[in-house]
């Protein structure tokens, strides 16, 4: 478990963390998004105990990181790529990393098998692609068998494979009780891997909740609708709190009405449908909602830079 209490970090005049409270539990794969800039990473680095905080607090597993005794076995990290000496094979960098913390050759070779590297593992680190570095700090992460594992972009420069590898094995360690805290800018992958989320802006909390609630919660669910007689349809759906779109002659995009408030209109005023269908938003389209505002460097949009 990882319990963050009103957590600041400050750099000069940089407020990277602003007054941060979430707590992550085991037996899940938690989700840590925002926009670039949002102190995603600090926060990681905060709880890893690599970076002290301005203010507040961080535990893992109920203590205070830096004071535990069996560190590997209590917090696996992910925050650097390319931590590992070039010059090393996987394996010795592996070794290396084993005989810090008492652990022997078998669990290294364990874990190569685990992260697919069994077969480089002699090879030199400095040749390794992005992909393989990734693996091979996963790898380093999973050594002690971490009750509680933080991955910063885990998928980062991972190919397909590499992202539905990482998939499955983030969500068995979540299955095997342990807690797993991920950061990705890949929503569908997130989508298919986290079941909670955490989400940030500018430092601060925006969500900390499951990814169900935070999409329920961002956007409203649109309804798709077919008729002959959109244009009537139209007319009688017109409402306060009701927006209706279109885009082909017969077909009504509508936000403020349920699919059988929708359905309930047409019914009464005699419009035939050919389709009614709610179209739920995907968890893209709830965290731009969500992180509107926040974005630290946000682009011109296109219809911005073509006046
Ligand atoms: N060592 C540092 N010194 C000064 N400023 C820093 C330092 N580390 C981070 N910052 C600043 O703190 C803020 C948060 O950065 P952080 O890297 O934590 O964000 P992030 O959410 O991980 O972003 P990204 O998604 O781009 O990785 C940014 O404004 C960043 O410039």
């Amino acid at each position: 478990m990882i319990e963050v209490e009103n957590l600041t970090k400050r750099y000069g005049d940089t407020l990277a963390v602003h007054d941060l409270s979430f707590t992550v539990e085991p037996g899940a794969v938690t989700g840590f998004l925002g926009p670039n800039g949002a102190g995603k990473s600090t926060t990681m680095r905060m709880i890893a105990g690599l970076d002290r905080p301005t203010s507040g607090s961080v535990r893992v597993n109920g203590s205070v990181y830096r004071d535990s005794v069996a560190p590997m076995a209590e917090l696996g990290s992910l925050l650097e790529v390319r931590a590992a000496h070039t010059g090393r094979s996987a394996r010795n960098h592996l070794v290396a990393l084993a005989q810090t913390a008492g652990l022997g050759r078998r669990r290294v070779d364990e874990v190569l098998e685990l992260v697919g590297l069994q077969d480089v593992a002699a090879d030199r680190v400095g040749r390794f692609s992005l992909g393989m570095g990734q693996r091979l700090g996963i790898a380093a992460a999973l050594l002690g068998s971490p009750r509680t594992v933080v991955l910063d972009e885990p998928v980062n420069g991972l190919d397909p494979d590499g992202v539905r590898w990482i998939r499955t094995m983030l969500r068995g360690l979540a299955d095997e009780g342990r807690t797993v805290f991920v950061s990705s800018h890949l929503m569908s992958e997130m989508a298919q891997t986290a079941t909670r989320l955490v989400v940030v802006g500018r430092g601060r909390l925006i969500a900390d909740s499951t990814v169900e609630e935070f999409v329920a919660a961002s956007t409203s669910t649109s309804v798709v609708v077919r008729s002959r007689d959109a244009g009537r349809l139209r007319d009688l759906l017109r409402g306060p709190h009701v927006t209706v779109t279109s885009d082909e002659a017969d077909v009504l995009q509508v936000t403020g009405l349920s699919a059988e408030q929708v359905g309930a209109v047409a019914a009464s005023a005699g419009v035939p449908l050919s389709e009614l269908a709610a179209v739920r938003a995907s968890l893209e389209d709830a965290y731009l909602s969500a992180t509107h505002g926040e974005v630290e460097y946000a682009a011109a949009s296109t219809e911005g830079v073509r006046r």
